[in-house]
């Protein structure tokens, strides 16, 4: 059974599509890395299949109750701001609000994002970067089938970037699924099982990364040109230069 369909969702901002027309679906899993360049609709996209933007077309999360959609998908927005200056280790556990207390949930988050250091800390008088970790870390101790991230590496240092795409990439290995907006092409081909690529609101790729991020579709949405090889340790892929 899929985690998520969408149906031709469309979302506007004012009378324009911002999202138009898009249908996929997502099955267990999958590590989907959606791309686009700024401005393409991948926070509207991920926010109208939460039902948290007015839409049209049918998103399978939407259309469930709020408690339900809670546990069915989990959600790290891209504003990072936290308002309480209460413990990390707090902050993680406000993931599991409205499930049965869980420390092992906690604690796993926590681990997994190398996090058990900073557990007694004041989670507002920690790092932009650090704030990031705490935050994926709620969104994991939620443990839902399905994990909704809006640029999660963005501001993260090389170690934290890797090591977040490992864990969603772990995730998707466990029959879960992670749908992320992501900038870092380099970290989504080699990361990613598979990228949807949006381009003016319409999805205009939808494969592997090799399928994806070829010379046309990197000119077409992009406007760049880039780098690939497949080392034994994976694919590798560096944007290189700008065509326009
Ligand atoms: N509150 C708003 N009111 C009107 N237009 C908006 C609003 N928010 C976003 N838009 C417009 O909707 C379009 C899609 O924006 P969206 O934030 O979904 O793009 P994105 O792909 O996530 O971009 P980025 O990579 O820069 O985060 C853009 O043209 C943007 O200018």
């Amino acid at each position: 059974m899929s985690l998520l369909s969408l149906d031709k969702l469309t979302v506007r901002r004012g009378v324009c599509p911002v999202v138009d027309g898009v249908s996929f679906t997502v099955q267990p899993g999958e590590f989907v890395g959606l791309i686009g360049p700024n401005g393409a609709g991948k926070t509207s996209l991920l926010r109208g299949a939460l039902g948290l933007l007015p839409h049209e077309g049918r998103s399978s999360l939407s259309a469930l109750p709020a408690a339900a959609r809670a546990r069915a998908a989990a959600f790290m927005p891209q504003g990072r701001e936290i308002a309480w200056p209460v413990t990390v280790e707090t902050l993680v556990a406000l993931g599991r609000s409205g499930q049965p207390e869980d420390g092992t949930a906690v604690e796993e988050a926590l681990r997994r994002m190398a996090l058990q250091g900073y557990r007694g800390r004041k989670a507002t008088a920690l790092s932009g970067g650090e704030q990031a970790r705490v935050l994926i870390a709620r969104v994991l101790a939620q443990e839902t089938p399905l994990v909704l991230a809006d640029e999660p590496v963005a501001g993260l240092d090389p170690e934290a970037q890797i090591r977040t795409m490992q864990v969603f990439a772990g995730l998707a290995a466990e029959g879960r699924s992670v749908i992320a907006s992501i900038h870092d092409l380099g970290l989504a081909a080699r990361h990613c099982s598979r990228l949807l690529l949006l381009h003016r609101g319409q999805l205009i790729a939808d494969g592997t990364p090799a399928e994806v991020l070829t010379d046309q579709l990197l000119a077409d949405a992009f406007g760049i040109k880039g780098f690939h090889a497949m080392t034994p340790e994976g694919p590798v892929f560096q944007p290189t230069e700008v065509l326009r």
